[in-house]
């Protein structure tokens, strides 16, 4: 995709399928917009920002539907070119033979199909909105949950942006008054002077953790916690992602061995969305179709954001440390487990005991006891267990930028201390860290970067 490529574009703008409605949606430069509305639409004046039901017809100009179409005049539009909408039945067969109307029509401006994520990344690169904005764009499209819904339309609505600008500024402040002395470097720093950068940059310190703890929340509410279930046959997995589902997702039998292959089911506890794992039971085994299911276990292990490892607590399977062993053993480092005896509801008080002792929960996935206990404690490790309403989505690319502008901010703070000695330094390091901020928002220009981003929206958006 090239940057700034003026070419105008066209493209189905709903989900795949038969809806109520359907739109095709173009957007195409200024200087394109007399000739695009006198051919799709000859003689007819149309009003902007306004509904209006207009025949569309095909190359030949056989009705193809009557429809309502927007027109809204660059700059005052989505993308900030031109931009038109034909809102027509939903049918797929009648949306491609619009888009194809189209296309063939206005062939002489050189219109396509537009790349996925096109029309916000012109939004972008129009200034229409920041890239963290756009990011949310397709966050508010993938939210699953309605807190994730929440965070992302916070985003959009520049709330997020809003607070990295004033961090931004914060270190403009400081870095200007650094400069400032660096005109005069004959002259001494004087207190007062050097209180106002510190202290500039101490606030700044102090907002940029703030907004990497609630930035780490909304990764986690666009991105969702992956939580596996693992143990030794029998124990009740499939049972606990059924219970926890609130469905029959799984197969639940008392055949050991039951679930042979990695089951996944979203769900979301307390808006938080959770893509539950199910996994077949760590045991040895000759079956060639067990042991490729226990192969994906110990991988979706690896993969986990947080691991429960399941025991039974009625004492009936036998095998129960070994699967603990390799729990430990496969478990990426830093990762969470979460000890969980199951069945308690068949527990002698000895064994539950001595499983809690070593910081088991007790629950029965059959009863549901316990299953408030244990959702309060996975969110607990994922520090989600505060509301959200604070929080706006963000992605991990957005910590890593927060990261690095903390990093630069702390090594000014030390430059600083060790009585402003190096002030060309200290400015550098500030000038570093609001390029880290402005990273975030698109400032700096990396094609390659937007690339990846508006790769993942869909067609039309
Ligand atoms: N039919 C339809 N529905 C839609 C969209 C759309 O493009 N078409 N959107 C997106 O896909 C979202 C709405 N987003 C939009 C954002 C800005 C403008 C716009 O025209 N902005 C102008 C004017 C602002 C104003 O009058 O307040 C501007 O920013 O200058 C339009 C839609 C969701 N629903
Ligand atoms: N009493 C009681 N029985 C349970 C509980 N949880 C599971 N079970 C029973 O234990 C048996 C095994 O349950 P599953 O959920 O299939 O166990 P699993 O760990 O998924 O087993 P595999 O698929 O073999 O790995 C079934 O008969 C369940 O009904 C529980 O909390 N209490």
């Amino acid at each position: 995709m090239q940057l700034n490529d003026k070419t105008p574009i066209v493209a189905i703008a709903t989900a795949a399928g038969r809806g109520a409605i359907g739109v095709v949606r173009l957007s195409v430069p200024v200087h394109h917009t007399d000739a695009m509305l006198s051919t799709l639409f000859p003689g007819i004046l149309l009003e902007p920002r306004h509904a209006h039901l207009l025949d569309v017809t095909d190359v030949k100009g056989a009705l193809l539907d009557r429809a309502i179409v927007l027109y809204f005049p660059a700059p005052a539009s989505y993308t900030g070119e031109t931009v038109l909408e034909i809102q027509a039945h939903g049918g797929p067969m009648l949306l491609r033979l619009i888009l194809r109307s189209v296309l063939e029509k206005l062939a002489f401006i050189g219109i396509r199909i537009a790349e996925p994520g096109e029309f916000t990344k012109r939004a972008f690169l129009n200034g229409r909105i920041d890239l963290a904005q756009a990011e949310a764009v397709s966050g508010l499209i993938d939210a699953v949950s309605e807190a994730s819904a929440q965070a992302a339309a916070r985003s959009l609505s520049g709330d997020f942006s809003r607070r990295i600008h004033a961090v931004g500024s914060l270190l403009d402040e400081a870095r200007a008054l650094t400069e400032a002395q660096l005109d005069f470097p004959e002259e001494e720093l004087d207190d007062l002077m050097a209180d106002e950068i510190v202290q500039r940059m101490e606030t700044a310190a102090g907002r940029i953790d703030e907004l990497l703890k609630t930035a780490r929340k909304g990764a986690v509410l666009a991105e969702g916690l992956t939580v596996a279930l693992v143990g030794a046959p029998n124990v009740g997995k499939s049972s606990l992602l059924n219970a926890l589902a609130g469905e029959e997702v799984a197969i639940v039998t008392d055949i050991a061995g039951t679930t042979r292959d990695r089951i996944e089911h979203w769900t979301a506890f307390n808006g938080v969305p959770l893509r539950i794992v199910d996994t077949a039971g760590l045991r040895d085994t000759t079956d060639v179709v067990e042991s490729k299911g226990i192969e994906r276990s110990l991988q979706a292990l690896k993969e986990a954001d947080i691991v429960l490892a399941l025991s039974d607590a009625s004492g009936q399977v036998a095998d129960d440390a070994d699967a603990l062993k390799r729990v430990e053993e496969t478990v990426r480092c830093g990762t969470p487990v979460l000890h969980i005896a199951n069945k308690c509801d068949l527990a002698s008080d000895g064994v539950l005991n001595e499983l809690q002792s070593r910081g088991a929960i007790a629950i029965s996935a059959k009863n549901g006891e316990g299953l408030e206990d244990l959702k309060s404690r996975v969110l607990d490790l994922a520090d989600m267990a505060g509301g959200t309403e604070e929080v706006f989505l963000a992605r991990e690319r957005h910590l890593e930028c927060l990261r690095q502008a903390g990093v630069h901010i702390r090594r000014a703070l030390e430059i600083a201390d060790s009585g402003f000695g190096m002030m060309e330094f200290l400015a550098e390091e500030l000038r570093l860290a609001g390029r880290s901020l402005g990273e975030i928002l698109g400032e700096t220009d990396a094609e390659g970067l937007l690339d990846i981003i508006f790769s993942r929206f869909c067609i039309g958006k």
